[in-house]
């Protein structure tokens, strides 16, 4: 063949190559990848007829995949170990090629389909596939030609080892997944049978109801292993808890738990992060620097947010997760490494894998074992036990007696809690550093729900609902709607009280020697713009919404009317004021997220420098937990 027809050739091999790496990781449906391998190649190189076989526990080759030809005449072929061509193949290890079929004795034909070739000459050219050095299938192609055998075989042979090979190691993962898959639902079954309810907290762990014992019977079931654990839940219903428990419970527990929230970091300082950099590496770089991955050595990595990270980082942590090494950026030596992964995210993997977004191949390496955190409004039994839970931690934290009346405690049942249970912990948090006597009260409740239920209005906003539905569950005037005889009670309620905004509320000392720094003052904040509907108002208050008030309020004055001095603000309905849209919004995300700006970034539709821009020009004060 002249050198520039060679030339051109192998670059379209390369092309080849290329398209089927990405065929063979973006679906989950491995005959469905294989059969688009197939079409790749006879539409690129003209190889046709392409037949995939793999070898069954029993040792026959069964055909997987086949150019022309349905999945029911496909099922119906095999080949023993040494029989015809194809088990020939599997049998020695070696590529075949005949270059006349028609002449061919030990050719079958069992596939058919080769009858009507006229003058053609049919070739056929065969490989195996291999993975860790083991015949897992045969892959085979016809040439035809109208002039006889061309004799360009042994390039044929080369560029097929290569495309069998990337085959081996994609059937290799899905076996290793299925493998492990099968082995879980064996524990699960024997173990379920052991199941016996959790009771007291495990690893901090709160867990009462019978969805999350269920977890912690998980946890247990898992932390012995090195598998990869897939965490998957809302924000904020204690992903990251649970991984410390598996750490905690492993046999690794003495060896580090290093956590590394993929979401925060720009791709660059990830990878720096994660494989660690040599010195001069990059400006800046001015010495060596361990990764995560180096220091998780013997322990665990927590992968958080691993549904963020960008298509071009998915593919190197693919390769240190395939091959356990890596090299430093800026490096060349190959480190190797010991670390069991736990990955977590709230994101929907399938669809991401869907849209191209996640890769398949990934998306199988770190879904060996997957736990489910419910969001806490489908655990509502969890709620008092975490409320105390997070009264009694605050109070040992800052060194003081702290208790929770009882009716706060059901103002906090009958919150949807949008933010699960960082939302209810901050919320406790804020309540009692406003609490003057030690005891937490539904009016001390009061402002911090003003937040929590700020969520909800916002998701009832961007739900189209009507404003003055909602009200009821979402105002201060719910929180304050508390019994007879009590400081706003319903003796108030006709003129119910703007809340105020609170004095700023210096930190315990206790809770900043605990931190290791200095004391920092508590601001708790009304959400600005969130003020009651009138009496009557227009929307029914929303079944969905448990809040407190969906309760019918008590009576109201009569709206003022326009000529009348403005109302104080707790009279006006909740509509939010045009200028302070933003601020809400961002207000909500804030504590949704854990005041993470990255993470609200997210939810707001819009960049962290965005976040960051409008939380300065509202003058929002950035909390630090
Ligand atoms: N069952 C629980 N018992 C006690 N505390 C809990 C429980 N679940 C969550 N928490 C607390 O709630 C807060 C949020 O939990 P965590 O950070 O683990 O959530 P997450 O799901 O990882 O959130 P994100 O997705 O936003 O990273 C933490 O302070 C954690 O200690």
């Amino acid at each position: 063949m002249p050198g520039a027809m060679r030339q051109s050739t192998s670059n379209l091999e390369l092309l080849t190559i290329y398209e089927v790496s990405k065929i063979l990781g973006s679906s989950l449906d491995l005959q469905q990848t294989l059969r688009e391998v197939l079409r790749a190649l006879a539409y690129q190189l003209q190889m046709h007829r392409g037949r995939v076989y793999l070898v069954g526990e029993d040792n026959v080759l069964r055909l997987v995949a086949a150019n022309g030809l349905s999945n029911e005449a496909a099922a119906q072929i095999e080949f023993r170990d040494g029989e015809g061509i194809t088990g020939r193949i599997l049998k020695t290890g070696m590529p075949a090629v005949v270059p006349n079929l028609a002449e061919e004795p030990l050719f079958l034909n069992r596939t058919g389909g080769r009858e009507d070739l006229d003058e053609q000459v049919a070739s056929l050219v065969g490989v195996p596939i291999k993975a860790a050095g083991v015949v897992v299938g045969v892959l085979t192609i016809d040439r035809i030609s109208d002039e006889g055998p061309q004799g360009h075989f042994g390039s044929d042979v080369r560029f097929l080892t290569m495309v069998a090979n990337l085959i081996g190691q994609t059937v290799r993962l899905h076996r290793t997944v299925a493998e492990e898959r099968r082995f879980m639902m064996r524990e699960t079954f024997r173990m379920q049978k052991e199941l016996r309810p959790v009771a007291a907290p495990i690893n901090d762990v709160v867990c009462t109801s019978p969805n999350m014992l269920e977890v912690m019977a998980q946890v247990h079931r898992v932390a012995p292993f090195k598998s990869t654990v897939l965490i998957r839940g809302e924000s904020g219903t204690g992903k990251e808890l649970i991984a410390r428990a598996i750490h905690n419970m492993s046999p690794r527990k003495d060896a580090p738990f290093i956590r590394v929230n993929c979401a925060a970091l720009p791709e660059s300082l990830l990878e720096s992060e994660l494989f660690g950099h040599e010195k001069g590496a990059f400006t800046g770089a001015q010495k060596d620097h361990k990764g995560r991955f180096e220091l998780a050595s013997g322990g665990t990595l927590f992968l958080d947010e691993i549904g963020d990270i960008s298509p071009n980082f998915q593919a190197k942590l693919l390769r240190v997760l395939q091959e356990q090494e890596f090299e430093r950026v800026g490096g060349s030596k190959t480190i190797k490494t010991d670390v069991r992964l736990i990955c977590a995210t709230n994101l929907n993997l399938e669809e991401a894998v869907g849209h191209g977004k996640f890769r398949a191949d990934l998306y199988f390496r770190i879904n060996v074992v997957t736990i489910h955190l419910p969001p806490l409004r489908e655990r509502r039994q969890d709620i008092g036990p975490l409320a105390r839970h997070f009264v009694a931690k605050f109070a040992k934290d800052n060194g003081m007696a702290l208790v929770m009346e009882d009716e706060a405690l059901e103002v906090l049942n009958r919150c949807t809690w949008p933010g699960n249970v960082r939302e209810l912990e901050n919320c406790i948090e804020r309540a009692a550093t406003q609490s003057r006597d030690g005891i937490i009260r539904t009016e001390s409740l009061s402002c911090s729900l003003n937040l929590c239920n700020s969520s909800v209005l916002f998701q009832y906003r961007t739900l189209g609902a009507s404003v003055g539905g909602l009200a009821p569950s979402m105002g201060p005037g719910a929180i304050n709607r508390v019994p007879p005889g009590r400081p706003g009670g319903p003796a108030a309620a006709n003129a119910p009280k703007t809340p105020a905004m609170p004095a700023p509320v210096p930190e315990p000392a206790g809770a900043a020697a605990a931190r290791g720094r200095p004391a920092r003052r508590v601001v708790p904040r009304p959400l600005a713009g969130l003020r009651r509907r009138p009496a009557g108002g227009s929307g029914p208050p929303d079944p969905a919404c448990p809040c407190p008030s969906r309760a019918p309020l008590p009576p109201q004055a009569p709206p003022p009317s326009p000529a009348a001095a403005p109302p104080p603000a707790a009279e006006v309905p909740l509509d939010e004021p045009e200028s302070g849209s933003l601020r809400d919004r961002l207000l909500w995300a804030m504590e949704r997220t854990g005041w993470v700006q990255a993470k609200a970034a997210r939810l707001l539709g819009m960049t962290t420098r965005q976040v960051s821009y409008a939380l300065r020009k509202y003058n929002i004060e950035i909390k630090r937990f």
